[in-house]
């Protein structure tokens, strides 16, 4: 059965008294058990919320999201529905997303609590997954660096055994050197624990790396979507070849198109 399925999904923001603002637009698309797609486009193109929809975090104004065939808008947010919990997300800011008053070791429990399968991890096991010393467990979020922190941020979303890992911008905040590290130790667990994985970024080249399909997004809608080497090495749409056309060549290891 297909994983996650958006169904001509539409989401408005109303604005103080100016009508509202269409941050999706009219997006279709299947992504199945197992895959991973890489979400592309420019800031504010309406990424965020399109995954903040797909957790049950922002309402859709129209159209229809199911995950696992069941409508994401009816399962239980404030209940902390079990299906919901399938989804895990990594946000671009693993500060704000973990909380400073508590060890990094707790909040990994917490995740391995919602995970149906109770013996699938334990937390020095986990660590060591995202590369982390198990014995730093008792400490708290401020005694990471920004990439650490972003490997606790996985290790939780992990532990709860998600079906699909949703990485909404999760490098952005990095260092240029450890994007591509941090991007590709995410596909590897998702890998490893048979998740599907979205991941969101402003960067083709990173998505390139690591993805299955990537789909492009302008303006709320999606306006290309294929298998990535093809993307990538013939982009139809004219907004894809400009991104493409705007990527540097690094190293000698960046290819420019045509
Ligand atoms: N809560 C909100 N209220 C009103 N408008 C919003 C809200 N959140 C986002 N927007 C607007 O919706 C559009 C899409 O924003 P969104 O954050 O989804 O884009 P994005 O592609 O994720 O951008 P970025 O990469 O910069 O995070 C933007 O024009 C943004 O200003």
């Amino acid at each position: 059965m297909t994983l996650l399925k958006l169904d001509d999904l539409e989401v408005s923001y109303k604005l103080p008294g100016r009508g509202s603002l269409k941050a999706v637009d009219s997006v279709s698309f299947d992504l199945e058990p197992r895959q991973v797609l890489g979400l592309v486009g420019e800031s504010g193109c309406g990424k965020s919320t399109l995954a903040r929809a797909v957790c049950g975090l922002e309402p859709a104004s129209s159209g229809s999201i199911s995950f696992n065939g069941r409508p994401v808008g009816k399962l239980g947010l404030r209940k902390r529905d079990p299906a919901l919990m399938r989804i895990q997300m990594v946000f671009q800011n693993p500060f704000a997303s973990l909380n400073p008053r508590r060890t990094i070791g707790s909040q990994i429990e917490d995740g391995l609590r919602v995970n149906p399968d109770r013996d699938a991890w334990s937390v020095p096991d986990l660590l060591e997954h995202v590369e982390l010393d198990p014995a730093s467990r008792s400490r708290f979020p401020h005694q990471f660096s920004g990439g650490q922190r972003q490997r606790v941020a996985i290790a939780r979303a992990i532990a709860a055994g998600p079906e699909l890992l949703i990485g909404d911008e999760p490098i952005a905040s990095l260092d240029a050197s450890l994007q591509a590290r941090i991007a590709i130790l995410m596909r590897n667990l998702a890998v490893e624990t048979g998740a599907a994985l979205l991941f969101i970024s402003h960067d083709l080249s990173v998505v390139r790396v690591i993805a299955d399909d990537v789909a492009v997004m302008s303006a709320g809608r999606i306006v290309e979507r294929g298998p990535v080497d093809r993307v990538w090495s013939a982009p139809e749409h004219p907004y894809t070849q400009r991104l493409l056309a705007a990527i540097p060549v690094v190293d000698g290891l960046g290819v420019l198109p045509g």
